[in-house]
Order: structure tokens, then C-alpha cells, then sequence
């Protein structure tokens, strides 16, 4: 049996642009938890998870519960972790405490085997994972700061040439608009403007629940053919289903589902028609592979979410969006905003024409940079920071900025 001897848990703060959502304004230095599993042989599994006071606390209170385990029994632990965690009302906040060790449990495994992740998880069906350039509006430089390289993006041309510049540099195939920023009808001329200049490209907005129903079926009505997908218009199950009734494109979620749970209801009232998986939140790698299962089961579409994060878990995200069939839809990623600061050593995971090849090294297939890991800890220990505040950051430079959805 090969044993986990210790769990070290460092949270990292990273240098995140000022990029706009519905709820506020990224701050200049984003949070993330890197752990390492340390089992017998001198071996050490990585994972990543959000860095928030919340998961850092939880955490530290399953760590002692891991330690001991076999590092192959991860059922055995996902049933400590979520028996430690049993007062913790949110059930995402638990899985996601739990994903992060299952993730590190695997590399461990895959260093063990000498495999990759995506073998142990059955194996690939695809050699490289497709992900969509994910554009924001943003200023050009947090307020006080020199502007960052991609400069601001707060009109149509502005998003253009943000996409642009994306595609040139990662060979994108795929758009997603973070939206729920500006007048619903000024981000349909961002999306007009991005349709002209991307013939023929895939296109997705979220305004992450900035619109009622009505508005969101006028401005679904008013994109008909040119969106692959509409996420999160509205807020909640009852909009969702009543705006799916009259849109003209499917409409996905990583906000009105979120747990097995409320698949059933979903498909019932057809609320979503693609689900946004994240094995951040829907408790690992293997509860991803799952999810898909049912969604397949019950004819919805599964694409993944992402927010803001580093190499070890965009390389977890590779690899179980490989070996997922139906997974068909190009991902998620935050990496291009945060990629300047990663806690991996280069080499292992690159972009090709918007694809990141499944790493073929042991596990993750990912090196832990030290001299980096050391350097975004100190960071975050200068910063003070424990939670992100979008809304309180913004409202710092608009007073009166009110961060309650809907919107419009
Ligand atoms: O698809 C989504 O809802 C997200 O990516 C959520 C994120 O928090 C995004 O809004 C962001 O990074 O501002
Ligand atoms: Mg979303």
C-alpha cells in the first residue's frame, strides 16, 4: 500500500487584469491553493483549487483526515472529507475541498504507474482538448498601474481586436464574451461586431444572470444564428425555462445546475440544454467523467467552466476533457489572462491551433515550479487578501456601483 505521509496546503495570489463581469471588477491579484500530496516513495501529487479563507479553512480541517489513507483509496477518502465537512452547509464548497485532493491523489497514481491522468481515467478519445479564447470586457490597466498587454476593451472594436489578438497568440476556434457588463443592446453590437470579423467561428456569450426573461428573450431573438450557445441569461430555474421556451439557440449553465441534484428539474422543465461541467465544483475528475454520463443519458450538451486559475488545473482540465466523448464543445479557460505567472515549469502544456495536447508524462504530466510556488505565497502573504470582492473592488473607483442581478 503506498500511504499519503502529508498534505502541504500554500495559497498563491497572482496577477490577474482588470477585466469586468456583471458583479464587478477582477482585483490585481487573484487567489488560488496549490497542494501537494506527499506519499511513500518520495513521490508528490499536485492539485489546485480557489484560494479563498473558506477552502484554505476547510482544507486544514481534512488534512489530517487524508493523511494515513492509501493514495489509490479515493473513495475512502472522498467519504472522510466529506464526513469532516459534514457541518459545511454549501455542497460545492465540499466538493471542491474534495476535488483538489482527489486531483493530487491522481498525479500521485499516474507518478506511481508511470501513466498519465487521462489513462487512469480510462484513456484518451482525443490527443489535444480544444478551449475557447475567452474574451472580457476590461480597462486598459488597473487604476494606478502601467497598462497590461492586451490593453482596453470596452467597445465592440475594442473586444475585436482583444480577440484577435487571442486567436494569433493561441490559434483559438472557439469565442466566448464574458457579458452582464454594458446595455444588453451594446453587447449585441460587440457580438454583431465579433460575428463580421470571426466568419464562421463559434460564438458564446455569459452576462452570468444580468437579464430578466424578457430581457434576455429579446436579445435571444435578436442573435438568432449567431450564437452556439447562450449561458446564464437570467438567474435561477424559472427564468432559465422561460426564456429556453422561446430561444432560438440552446441556452447553458454553470449557475441554475450545479449538483447532480438539479439535473432532473433541468431536464424536466428544459431549462438548459448544456451543462457546464467544472470539476472544481462538481467534485473531481471522476464525478466530471459522471456527469457527463447523465448528461448524455438525458440528451444535454456538456461543455466546462473555468475561473481564473494556473497550470496544474488546466492541466486536470486536459486531461478529463479528453477522455470524455461527448464533450464536444471547446472549453473554458482564464489561462491567457493569468498564464504569466504559473506555478509549473514551461514545456509540458502549450496551445496548439486552440488545443492543449493531453501531457504524456507521468499523472498530470505537470512540474511544480518551487521558485514560483515561493514567490505567488509571498504574494499572497503581502497581500492580505482572503476572499475575492469584485463588487467591493469596483466600487472603489464607481461608489455607486450596485453589484444586485438582474440588471437589464
Ligand atoms: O462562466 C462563468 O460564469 C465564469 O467564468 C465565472 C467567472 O467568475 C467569470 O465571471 C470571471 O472570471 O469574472
Ligand atoms: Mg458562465
Amino acid at each position: 500500500m503506498t500511504r499519503i505521509r502529508d498534505l502541504v496546503i500554500t495559497p498563491v495570489a497572482f496577477r490577474d487584469p482588470p477585466l469586468l463581469n456583471s458583479t464587478g471588477l477582477h482585483e490585481p491579484l487573484a487567489l488560488r491553493c496549490v497542494l501537494q500530496l506527499h506519499v511513500d516513495g518520495g513521490i508528490v501529487g499536485l492539485g489546485e483549487c480557489p484560494g479563498d479563507r473558506g477552502q484554505l479553512d476547510r482544507l486544514a480541517a481534512v488534512r489530517e483526515h487524508v493523511i494515513g489513507h492509501s493514495v489509490h483509496a479515493i473513495n475512502r477518502i472522498e467519504r472522510a472529507v466529506e464526513r469532516t465537512l459534514a457541518g459545511v452547509a454549501d455542497p460545492i464548497a465540499r466538493r471542491a475541498t474534495f476535488s483538489a485532493i482527489e486531483v493530487a491523489c491522481l498525479d500521485a497514481q499516474g507518478h506511481l504507474a508511470g501513466v498519465p491522468v487521462a489513462e487512469l481515467l480510462g484513456g484518451a478519445v482525443r490527443p489535444a482538448v480544444p478551449y475557447a479564447a475567452y474574451l472580457f470586457y476590461k480597462w486598459a490597466a488597473h487604476p494606478g498601474a502601467d497598462e497590461d498587454e492586451w490593453g482596453p476593451a470596452t467597445t465592440p472594436e475594442g473586444l475585436v481586436e482583444q480577440a484577435r489578438r487571442m486567436i494569433d497568440r493561441y490559434g483559438f476556434r472557439s469565442v466566448k464574451l464574458k457579458g452582464g457588463v454594458f446595455e444588453p443592446d451594446e453587447e449585441i453590437a460587440a457580438i454583431m461586431a465579433l460575428r463580421a470579423a470571426l466568419p464562421g467561428v463559434p460564438l458564446r456569450l455569459d452576462p452570468n444572470g444580468a437579464w430578466t426573461a424578457e430581457t434576455a428573450r429579446r436579445v435571444a431573438k435578436e442573435l438568432d444564428g449567431t450564437l452556439e450557445y447562450l449561458e446564464d441569461p437570467v438567474l435561477g430555474m424559472d427564468d432559465m425555462a422561460a426564456v429556453a421556451a422561446t430561444a432560438p439557440m440552446p441556452l447553458a449553465s454553470n449557475m441554475c445546475t450545479t449538483s447532480l441534484e438539479t439535473i432532473a428539474p433541468v431536464v424536466e422543465r428544459g431549462a438548459v440544454q448544456v451543462v457546464l461541467s467544472d470539476h472544481h465544483y462538481w467534485g473531481g475528475l471522476r464525478r466530471t467523467q459522471h456527469l457527463a454520463t447523465v448528461c448524455d443519458t438525458f440528451g444535454l450538451g456538456l461543455s466546462m467552466h473555468s475561473n481564473s486559475h494556473l497550470g496544474i488545473s488546466l492541466a486536470a482540465m486536459t486531461h478529463v476533457a479528453a477522455t470524455i466523448p461527448t464533450l464536444t464543445y471547446a472549453c473554458d479557460t482564464h489561462y491567457p489572462w493569468n498564464a504569466a505567472d504559473d506555478v509549473v515549469l514551461p514545456g509540458a502544456l502549450r496551445f496548439a491551433e486552440g488545443a492543449v495536447p493531453v501531457p504524456d508524462g507521468p499523472g498530470l504530466g505537470v512540474r511544480l515550479d518551487h521558485d514560483a510556488l515561493a514567490r505567488l505565497h509571498e504574494a499572497y502573504v503581502r497581500s492580505g487578501r482572503q476572499v475575492r470582492d469584485d463588487a467591493g473592488y469596483l466600487r472603489r473607483f464607481q461608489p455607486g456601483f450596485d453589484p444586485s442581478l438582474p440588471r437589464w
